[in-house]
């Protein structure tokens, strides 16, 4: 399977994020993908107060214009996250995936709200606009299955452990750790869940931004399930590709066999 992860840079009109996705995925295609991957909230500055503003139904435009590219290029787009509205009006950060035919084949709002009050550093209230989802998002591909959450979902290891035992051996991630945390946990939190789980990880966010209220790390990256890097990028828009083979994760879960010797009985 191979995978484009893109770190785009966020532009506040948000179809020229769309337009700039457009351009990236023409360049991409000599490449043939499988999978296209962006990051959390590719075309929505990353501002509790312009969640609202930005939020579109399902099936709006940035919706149809991201299942249409996903057709037209035959990939399976991660279209990382975006804003969405329900017809309650309520907002949630939402991931959808479209497959080589353009339908939605997942979709994930994001599960724990990222309310994080670090003294010195970053301060973050999603709740202040944003409305949990409360499932676990697992999906089927040709390659078999695949796990989806975003961000700070990321942090709570019983939610990726449930995507697993689901069948995941690949979990995506879109993601926009910042100053305080990127340095402190990002590539960390990726290769835990990696080496716990026995699976690929990956990690993508936007480019960072120093201008930007919010300022991302970025250093997408995408991590093996014995932990290795496969590949991260520095903190500039850019796009890496790789190819990895999902029964990788087999043959490690069968030479370090941790998931099928848990003792749940054990951990209660
Ligand atoms: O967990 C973190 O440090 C960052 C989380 C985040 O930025 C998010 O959930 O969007």
């Amino acid at each position: 399977m191979k995978i484009a992860q893109i770190q785009s840079h966020v532009y506040s009109e948000k179809m020229e994020n769309l337009e700039q996705l457009e351009v990236r995925l023409r360049e991409l295609d000599g490449q043939k993908p499988d999978l296209v991957m962006l990051g959390e909230m590719f075309c929505c500055p990353y501002e509790t107060s312009l969640f609202p503003s930005y939020a579109e139904d399902e099936g709006g435009p940035v919706w149809s214009r991201l299942s249409s590219l996903a057709r037209e290029h035959s990939i399976y787009l991660a279209a990382g996250s975006v804003s969405e509205r329900d017809e309650a009006g309520k907002v949630y950060n939402t991931a959808y995936v479209f497959d080589r035919d353009g339908r939605q084949i997942a979709k994930h709002r994001k599960v724990h709200m990222f309310d994080i009050q670090v003294e010195g550093g970053q301060h973050f209230r999603e709740s202040e606009t944003l409305t949990p989802g409360d499932a676990c998002t697992v999906f089927d591909t040709e390659f078999g299955k695949i796990g989806l959450c975003i961000c700070f979902d990321f942090r709570f290891p019983e939610l990726a452990r449930r995507m697993v035992l689901e069948g995941a051996r690949l979990i995506l991630v879109p993601a926009a750790f910042n100053m305080t945390t990127g340095p402190a946990h990002w590539e960390l939190m990726f290769r835990s869940r990696a080496v716990d789980n026995q699976c690929f990880v990956a990690g993508t966010s936007c480019a960072r931004d120093m201008q930007a209220n919010y300022v991302a790390w970025g250093h997408t990256l995408l991590v093996s399930p014995w932990g290795d890097v496969i590949e991260e990028m520095g903190e500039e828009e850019g796009v890496i590709v790789n190819t990895i083979d999902l029964s990788y994760a087999d043959k490690v879960r069968r030479e370090l066999p941790l998931l099928s010797a848990r003792r749940e009985e054990v951990y209660g």
